[in-house]
């Protein structure tokens, strides 16, 4: 069957041979507003269009037609009206319209023209989801078969257009009519023949495809994966399966297929998730039995026999009831396991994209690792230079010490005093004076000193002493002189050996006799620039007192002055 364009002066038709690149397109009979508007283009009086009546794709502006995502077939946009057309100048009147323009009509009317054996819709390939203003397998009989130069059309890429269109001119329903007949059109479109150019893209200088509007089919063809095409590849296994369960049981009543048609769900065959990977890219390879294709195969690889007839290939209609088993029908039937397959999909994106963070984290992993050796290297640097600097600080240690750690620890009990010098114990102890002590001498002002006395002992048997004199206002130290107190063992004999700031040295000896010392110089000793009037003889005399005081009475002669008094000072105990 061929299908012919109704617009004037158009000798486009479908048929074999042909290879230009129209795609034929049917009137919206189901559309009121836009019929009106077709009609009123096309400028034939006294004639109704039929659902076998089509204006072929040269009578659209470019913009008309849309690009389908996944395989890039060429759609009539569901708004579209025609304009262009070359009208005679002088209108024919009714029935005369298309007989002018085509001679050897073979019955043609003015309404409808009538049908080949082919237009029955013995030949359909499918069934029309949802538009009948589509190609059509009951396509309208051609009016005139004539061999016009300009009217080559291929029947494949009028029927894959047509398919297109239905599947975008199926806003209103549910998605899986579009969807379906979009799946439709894919697998009209991997039927076609190999080698077969009458499609409606042309080839491209490089080799790749363009249609008529320039557009490149390779600018929409989005990437893939191997994964993708292996689970694409499974929808062939679904198709086969589904068909050959189900053929038996055609042909089906219609209630059945508008069901069928229903239950398409906008996933199936990768229509939505993997456009470039659904049916595609696996087309069947016979009638109903497709076989997994490898996915390198391009859309238009294997032909097939799923329309047996030119005609048929061109046009998928609803009104194809004839057909016993439409391919709709088998990709709508197979919807189920279309969605399992699509769901593969969503594996295989998920798969992706956990490669990715998993490559991500390894990358982040590894930096980490460089960072942890560094900072190891760092703190193996460090610890070497702590070990140095700790040795160098013992060397130090050492240094400053050199004999610390060889002598003895202090005992924490106060040694035990020597009972050799036990008749002086009532002298032992911290005195400071109280009151200030009184200076005179005749060669003197009187004055008054204050002065801290420590008498002490270690355990051997001799006392330790201390006498620091300052100035009772300014503080200043003043006389100081310190020494040794022994006692002859089992006597009441002291020896006072005492050395002086003023740079006399002398020994003092005595008796204790009970809680006072009286001592008298026993020598005298100074330095040789020792300040004058030196010193020639010196008395002491200490006593602890009924307040528990100890008291000092200094006496001295100098090489100017007699023995006279020289300081007398009063001590309290300020610690036992
Ligand atoms: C046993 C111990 C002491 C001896 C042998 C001694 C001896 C002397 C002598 C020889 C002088 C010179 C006297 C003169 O110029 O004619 C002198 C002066 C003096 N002494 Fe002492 N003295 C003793 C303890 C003290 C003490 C504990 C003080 C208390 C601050 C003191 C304060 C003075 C002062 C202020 C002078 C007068 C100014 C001076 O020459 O620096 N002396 N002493």
């Amino acid at each position: 069957m061929v299908i012919c364009c109704a617009a004037a002066n158009c000798s486009n038709r479908q048929g074999k041979g042909e290879k230009r690149a129209v795609s034929f397109h049917r009137f919206p009979l189901k559309d009121s507003k836009r019929l009106m508007q077709w009609l009123k283009a096309v400028q034939r009086d006294n004639w109704t269009p039929t659902k076998y009546s089509f204006l072929c794709s040269e009578h659209f502006t470019k913009d008309s037609f849309s690009r389908r995502l996944e395989d890039q077939h060429r759609l009539l946009k569901p708004t579209a009206v025609p304009s262009i057309f070359h009208l005679p100048e002088k209108k024919r009147g009714a029935g005369g319209h298309g007989r002018t323009r085509r001679r050897g009509t073979r019955k043609a009317s003015g309404g409808l023209r009538g049908r080949s054996s082919e237009a029955d819709g013995k030949g359909t390939a499918g069934s029309s989801a949802s538009s009948s203003e589509n190609l059509t397998a009951k396509a309208e009989s051609c009016k005139v078969k004539r061999a016009a130069p300009k009217g080559e059309t291929a029947p494949r890429a009028a029927h894959k257009a047509a398919l297109q269109e239905r599947a975008q001119q199926s806003p209103q329903g549910p998605p899986g009519d579009a969807l379906a007949a979009a799946t439709s059109g894919s697998r009209a479109a991997a039927s076609a023949p190999a080698g077969d150019t009458s499609t409606e893209s042309g080839s491209a200088p490089d080799g790749g495809l363009v249609d008529k509007s320039g557009i490149s089919k390779d600018d929409f063809s989005p990437p893939g994966s191997g994964a993708c095409r292996f689970i694409g590849s499974l929808h062939s296994y679904s198709f086969s399966s589904r068909h050959t369960r189900e053929r038996p049981s055609v042909p089906r009543e219609p209630v059945d297929r508008k069901r069928l048609k229903r239950d398409v769900e906008p996933g199936c065959s990768g229509t939505s998730l993997r456009p470039d990977k659904g049916l595609a890219q696996s087309p069947p390879t016979s009638s109903l039995t497709a076989t997994p294709q490898k996915p390198s195969q391009s859309p238009s690889a294997p032909p097939t026999d799923v329309t047996p007839k030119p005609a048929a290939e061109a046009v998928q209609s609803e009104h194809s009831d004839a057909s016993p088993m439409s391919i709709n029908e088998v990709i709508l039937s197979a919807s189920g396991a279309c969605r399992l397959i699509d769901s593969l999909h969503s594996y295989c994106s998920s798969s992706r994209q956990s490669r990715s963070q998993v490559c991500c984290l390894r990358g982040q992993v590894e930096k980490k690792k460089g960072e942890l050796r560094s900072l190891r290297q760092r703190v193996s640097r460090s610890d070497g230079q702590v070990r140095k600097l700790q040795e160098k600080l013992d060397e130090l240690q050492r240094g400053s010490a050199p004999h610390a750690s060889s002598l003895p620890a202090p005992s924490r009990e106060p040694p035990k005093m020597s009972p050799v010098v036990e008749p002086l114990s009532w002298m032992l102890g911290t005195w400071l004076s109280d009151p200030p002590g009184a200076g005179t001498f005749p060669t003197l002002q009187p004055f008054q000193y204050l002065e801290e006395v420590h008498i002490s002992h270690v355990g051997q048997p001799v006392l330790n002493f201390s006498f620091n004199a300052f100035h009772p206002d300014t503080r200043k130290p003043m006389h100081r002189e310190c020494g040794f107190i022994r006692l002859e063992p089992d006597t009441n004999k002291v020896a006072f050996v005492s050395a002086q700031n003023t740079g006399i040295v002398e020994v003092e000896e005595g008796e204790v006799n009970g809680q006072e010392l009286r001592i008298a110089s026993h020598s005298i000793a100074r330095i040789s620039f020792a300040k004058e009037p030196h010193v020639e003889q010196i008395t002491r005399k200490f006593r602890l007192n009924s307040e528990g005081k100890l008291e000092q009475t200094v006496s001295m002669a100098t090489t100017t002055q007699p023995m006279t008094q020289h300081l007398h000072i009063t001590y309290k105990k300020v610690t036992p």
